[in-house]
């Protein structure tokens, strides 16, 4: 990757329902490092654009390149488009989907190994039947989840059932097994959603912890103002289509972004 090279770039992508535009040719380039906020009202097509992103969706039209890290640092850009989601994971794609629902019954520390079998050699399968050679992978497994349920401040809760904890540790708890996937790029489909306003807050944090470690990440939100402090430019997209893309201030000044939420609360 040059300096030129953003981390991830999509050109002219479009996807369609039944005949119908969820996404249509919609560019953007996300840098290394940086923070990306997607916004815009209900059925704007954020959820399809992510997905297209992953991999859990193809796009009918258009390019994904990202450049994903080879040993030796940083390598060129791929093409990605058509691989399916899982060797995106592999790539360091990671995506937290919206209302993702945590495994009950299991504690914390559990819920992240989960993710972090998604990219060992011998898979969470082979773990659940202890077949051989999982030990040390296992031993490694559980460090890189704890250190993740560190980074998220939930180290304290490792050993409790995911059931007890609150809406909001739940998210993070979500962020963390993201995490211990080691992802370069961490899409996080409306975390705060359903949040009361300390949930909310402590999530804020979070994300903006994540952001000082040099996490490059997008992230979905229908509330402006939480947006507006975390990310470094947003991307407003209205009926499947850019409408304006920026950083925080000359988006809450633009005119296209208003109407467009200002048109949903009218027909709310
Ligand atoms: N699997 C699907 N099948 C049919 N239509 C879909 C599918 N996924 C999305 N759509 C439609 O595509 C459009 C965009 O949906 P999408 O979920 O991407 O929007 P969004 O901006 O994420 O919305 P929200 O903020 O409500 O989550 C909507 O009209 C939706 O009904």
């Amino acid at each position: 990757m040059t300096a030129a090279d953003p981390l991830l770039r999509i050109e002219d992508v479009s996807r369609a329902f039944g005949g119908v535009y969820a996404v249509r040719d919609v560019s953007l380039s996300v840098a290394e490092g940086e923070t990306r906020a997607v916004i815009g009202p209900n059925g704007a097509g954020k959820s399809t654009l992510f997905n297209m992103i992953s991999g859990h969706l193809t796009a009918d039209h258009g390019t994904v390149h990202y450049t994903p890290a080879t040993d030796g640092g940083v390598g060129l850009p791929q093409r990605i488009d058509r691989f399916s989601a899982h060797r995106r994971a592999r790539l360091g794609i990671a995506i937290v989907f919206q209302g993702a629902r945590l495994f009950h019954r299991m504690t914390a520390l559990e819920n992240v190994m989960v993710g972090a079998h998604a990219r060992t050699r011998h898979g969470f399968l082979s773990a659940a039947l202890r077949l051989p050679g999982h030990h040390r992978e296992e031993a490694a497994i559980t460090a890189d989840a704890l250190a993740a349920l560190e980074r998220v401040g939930l180290k304290d809760w490792a050993h409790r059932s995911a059931d007890v904890l609150p809406l909001g540790q739940q998210r993070a708890l979500q962020v963390a097994r993201a995490l211990c996937a080691r992802p370069r790029l961490l899409l996080l489909d409306e975390p705060a959603s359903g949040l009361r306003a300390g949930e909310r807050e402590a999530l804020a944090q979070l994300i903006e912890s994540l952001r000082q470690e040099g996490l490059t990440m997008m992230l979905i939100e229908h509330d402006v103002a939480f947006v507006t402090r975390l990310a470094d430019r947003i991307t407003v997209l209205d009926l499947g289509r850019e409408i304006a893309e920026g950083t925080p201030r000359e988006i809450r000044d633009n005119e296209a972004v208003l109407a467009a939420y200002l048109g949903q609360e009218s027909a709310a």
